[in-house]
């Protein structure tokens, strides 16, 4: 459980809502472990037929909570159960983006099968500018949807997308005003959920392919991710997020 994240079930479908505006909807490990959690229900009960995911106030997500980052060498580890959680989910999963969507809060989509986009939502993957390294099976699923050159903006540079470039490289299912963004995500999950149920699912399974090459890309991103998480180019990073100030690497 976790105040920060509502689970609301409503038809046949869970509703996961981030709920901590005042940081951006930044994810705790609490947070992780309930969205983890609403996942293993949702797969495990019948009567779920799919999930939405969505963030509540201006931001969808704003990434892992770097205070958590900080916490020692188990600081990740939830982030990672939910990663894996999330890319063996074995039902429609659809998003509803709004305003920033940080680190993790762009990898997960990469996993989410309808994305829709208010005007204003935009795209961040710094893991670089933190000094560490992607996750969620970005480093491959990134290049393979959108081509190699957009992904290194975003990978190797940390540059930001917008909603028409999310739009024009795949990473979004469409752009929708803001004040419909949520009805539109509600109505289409409610259009899956009218669909025969094991076409659907094994429709899902055959455009997901072969998940082998996935999860061996997900574990071997977590190794770095954790070597990396614990690098002097991290702390650094870290704390200029912190202290409100640019960070100064060494080169050496
Ligand atoms: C396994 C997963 C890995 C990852 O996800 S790596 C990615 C981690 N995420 C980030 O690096 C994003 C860090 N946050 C930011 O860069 C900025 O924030 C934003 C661009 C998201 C928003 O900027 P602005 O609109 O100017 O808001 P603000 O004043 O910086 O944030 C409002 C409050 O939210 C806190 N906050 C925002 N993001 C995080 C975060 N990721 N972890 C912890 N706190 C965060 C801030 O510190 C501040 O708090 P206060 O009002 O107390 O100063």
């Amino acid at each position: 459980m976790s105040d920060h994240i509502a689970i609301v079930e409503k038809a046949g479908v869970i509703e996961i809502q981030i709920d901590r505006p005042e940081k951006k909807n930044a994810l705790t490990a609490t947070m992780y472990r309930a969205m983890t959690a609403a996942l293993a229900d949702a797969s495990a009960r019948a009567d779920i037929g799919a999930v939405l995911i969505a963030g509540r106030g201006e931001a969808f997500c704003a990434g892992n909570d770097l205070k958590d980052f900080t916490a020692g060498p188990e600081g990740g580890a939830a982030a990672f159960d939910f990663i894996r959680a999330i890319a063996a989910f074995d039902k429609p999963l659809v998003a509803a983006v709004q305003g920033l969507a940080v680190g993790v809060g762009t990898t997960m989509l990469f996993h989410c099968d309808l994305i829709y986009a208010a005007p204003d939502a935009r795209f961040v993957m710094p893991f670089v500018n933190l000094g560490i390294v992607p996750e969620a099976g970005s480093s491959l699923l990134a290049p393979a949807m959108m081509g190699h050159a957009k992904a290194a903006a975003m990978l190797l540079l940390g540059e930001p997308m917008d909603a028409d470039g999310a739009d024009r490289s795949g990473l979004i299912t469409a752009i929708v005003p803001a004040d419909r963004l949520l009805d539109h995500a509600r109505a289409k999950v409610a259009a899956l959920m009218a669909k025969p149920p094991q076409a659907l699912a094994a429709t899902r399974r055959l455009m997901k392919g072969d998940p082998a090459a996935l999860n061996a890309r997900i574990e071997e991103e977590a190794r770095l991710f954790r070597e990396t998480l614990a690098s002097p180019e991290a702390q650094e990073a870290f704390a200029a997020f912190f202290e409100k100030r640019a960070p100064v690497f060494k080169h050496s």
